[in-house]
């Protein structure tokens, strides 16, 4: 390499590397797996290295890779939190070993723990009080998160009653994670309301803790580990002594950490773990080792960027190589089609592997996979393996490209693909088998209808007699008609006909919710519920006033949109309505505060400060004011909050309606 290739190859890494940096930090996004990023870095390291005059001023290896948001206030760490240096070989964690007995000598222990895969946060505590969460952001200054944190369950907000020799203030540092079990709910979710899938735990991780609303945050149980206590002048002397402490406070830490007196300790621990680790209820990608005195934390120091007394080692991704049997393509209830790959069974990281996730067309087009290629698959964080690669000198010169399903595996109509979108869907809403199936699954789940008793096989059943097509169906079962079923007696049938019969009280976001339309999960239904309070109210929004509702974005609000706009769900809507299900909230009526608003109409649009929106309707009418739905002449106030769509106002000035903040609302009271 000549120096003015290096010098390119230097520029070249540098932007790449910011570029993948913003996108896994800021936007949760992983466009290249972390062994392919690792190596990389490791390449830029080496040429700077080597030429040092050719290093950016902004270079990835100088700085801790992430970045603060706007979105949240800026907390600025007491103490730096930095990265760990990381390597995948084993001579590199001797190298390390000997540079740290260089310096110190032979008398040191380590103890290494596992590297979990998530978030790093830091917690402040103030007497005993959670006080602060924060995220690692530039290392410097991370983004305050403290609401989110709070929502954890695995974090105390108080010890105080936990012991009586706590610090007046102290830090705790752990990992933040998403554990499997989680993941897989939040994504069976995703994909019931066609939404895109969430690429792996860590992602989902960092996502879920940079959102606005903690309300959101909580129901996505995210949990964490602590693996660091700070703080000026605590009392132990080693990195154990201080995660006991951690522990009798009631912190969570994960019990796979081991003390080793020397490296090769280190090495049995890492054999130890390294497929153990799969049995674990959340992804870890190696293991950290820290030397764990603290005063030879000190005197060994740190660069910019990293601790010198700790290191991370990183198992390599386990790969296995076995031959494609077929692929299997399921249609979920929104008509979505995605390809699972059947394997020739084939041992990888501890478990059996039969299938693998393809995701979707592209990602087979990617692969360039033809019919009985042998492919590598891989394991990561994740429960399914994905393919990565095809080899290519197994293949068989006569072997077909794999064409993608033209039409649909269950009902035999022709695939659609929306402009943007990776999915092919089956348009056949109505009577596609596998989609009607889905539709009522869907229905009578507990965040829905909540029908229990009603299970797969009976709805299969019911489905072949013809004696439901819709979910709309179930309410004009008969007890009879249930009895002519295989394996159906009476008590079963009785149990279903009340479970169907008390699904009528289910609360108005429930029934929105069950209702099935696309994007709308159970909380944006919750949402929607309480902005609107009826599906007519709902039914008549525009566009822009949907989307002035707290989380709905375009996509949402044209998908209602759409919904709507089909006479067939009017029709279902209508059945619903004539079965008796709940399609407004039943609000308890509100108690009179006063007459100062007597007379006066309202409307509410935008997202406010100090209430939710349904809050401020009781307000009004609590003061004897009436909300209204649309702006007309006759409307006395707009009540705007923020993002109110422009047209509105634009409306309301027209027609010389007076246009309320929130805090010239609390004044008229
Ligand atoms: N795929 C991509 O596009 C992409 C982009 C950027 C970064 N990455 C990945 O992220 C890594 C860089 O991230 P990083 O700077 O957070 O470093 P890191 O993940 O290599 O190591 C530091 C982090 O490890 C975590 N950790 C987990 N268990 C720990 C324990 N027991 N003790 C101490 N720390 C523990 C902490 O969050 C800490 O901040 C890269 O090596 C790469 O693998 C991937
Ligand atoms: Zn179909």
């Amino acid at each position: 390499m000549t120096e003015s290739q290096a010098q390119e190859r230097i520029s070249q890494l540098t932007d790449l590397i910011n570029h993948y940096n913003y996108q896994y930090y800021q936007n949760s996004l992983s466009e290249i797996s972390d062994y392919e990023f690792d190596m990389l870095l490791e390449e830029l390291i080496r040429l700077e290295a080597q030429y040092p005059q050719f290093r950016h001023p902004y270079s990835p290896t100088q700085r801790v890779g992430g970045t603060i948001t706007k979105q949240f206030a800026t907390v600025i760490h007491k103490y730096p939190m930095l990265s760990l240096g990381n390597t995948y070989s084993e001579a590199d964690l001797q190298e390390f070993d000997a540079r740290i007995k260089r310096l110190i000598g032979n008398d040191f222990e380590y103890f290494c723990e596992l590297k979990f895969d998530g978030v790093a946060v830091s917690l402040t505590y103030k007497n005993g009080l959670l006080h602060t969460g924060a995220t690692r952001g530039d290392g410097v200054r991370g983004d305050d998160i403290t609401n989110n944190a709070r929502t954890i369950r695995s974090i105390p907000l108080d010890i105080r009653t936990r012991a009586n020799d706590i610090p007046e203030e102290f830090e705790v540092r752990g990992e933040v994670f998403m554990p499997f079990e989680s993941f897989q709910r939040l994504n069976k979710e995703r994909e019931d309301i066609g939404e895109a899938l969430l690429a792996n735990p860590r992602n989902a991780a960092s996502g879920t803790l940079k959102m606005q609303d903690s309300g959101v945050v909580a129901k996505r149980n995210l949990d964490c580990y602590m693996y660091f206590l700070l703080g000026d002048n605590l009392p132990y002397q080693t990195h154990e002594e201080s995660v006991k402490q951690m522990e009798k406070w009631g912190f969570h830490v994960s019990r796979t950490y081991r003390k080793c007196p020397n490296i090769d300790e280190v090495f049995q621990y890492i054999r130890d773990w390294e497929t153990e680790r799969f049995k674990l209820p959340l992804g870890t990608d190696g293991i950290v080792i820290k030397v764990n005195n603290f005063s030879q934390q000190e005197e060994l120091g740190y660069t910019a960027k990293s601790p010198r007394w700790a290191i991370a080692y990183k198992y390599k991704a386990e790969a296995s190589v076995t031959q494609l049997q077929s692929i299997l393509y399921n249609v979920g209830r929104t008509g979505a089609v995605t390809p699972v790959a059947m394997l020739s069974p084939v041992l990888l990281a501890g478990t059996t592997v039969k299938r693998a996730t393809l995701h979707n067309a592209n990602e087979i087009e990617r692969l360039g996979l033809h019919e009985g290629d042998y492919v590598f698959i891989e394991k990561g964080g994740e429960i399914i393996p994905k393919i990565t690669g095809v080899d290519l000198s197994k293949r068989q010169p006569d072997s077909k490209v794999i064409q993608y399903l033209t039409h649909c595996p269950a009902c035999g109509t022709q695939l659609v693909r929306q402009e943007g979108e990776a999915a092919y869907y089956c348009p056949n809403e109505r009577s596609c088998p596998p989609q009607t199936k889905a539709k009522i699954e869907h229905f009578i789940q507990r965040r829905a209808m909540n029908i229990e008793n009603l299970g797969p096989e009976t709805i299969d059943q019911l489905l072949q007699k013809g004696l439901i097509r819709t979910p709309a169906d179930l309410y004009s079962l008969q007890y009879e008609q249930l009895l002519t079923l295989e394996r159906m007696g009476p008590k079963s049938a009785k149990n279903i006909i009340e479970g169907i019969e008390q699904s009528k009280k289910a609360p108005f976001k429930n029934v929105l919710f069950a209702i099935g339309i696309r994007f709308v999960g159970a909380t944006v239904a919750e949402k929607l519920a309480a902005y609107f309070g009826s599906i007519e109210a709902m039914q008549q929004a525009s566009f822009e006033e949907l989307l002035a509702v707290p989380e709905i974005g375009e996509r949402i609000a044209n998908s209602i949109g759409q919904f709507f706009a089909d006479p067939a769900n009017k029709q279902y809507i209508e059945q619903l309505k004539q079965a008796g299900l709940q399609l407004q909230s039943d609000k308890q009526p509100v108690e009179k505060e006063s007459t100062k608003l007597a007379g006066k109409t309202f409307v509410i649009s935008g997202v406010f400060v100090n209430y939710e929106r349904d809050q401020l309707r009781d307000k009004i009418e609590a003061n004897g004011g009436r909300v209204l739905s649309g702006i007309s002449g006759k409307l006395d106030f707009l009540l705007a909050g923020d993002k109110l769509g422009p047209s509105k106002l634009e409306k309301a000035q027209k027609l010389g309606v007076t246009i309320l903040s929130e805090q010239e609302f609390e004044k008229m009271l």
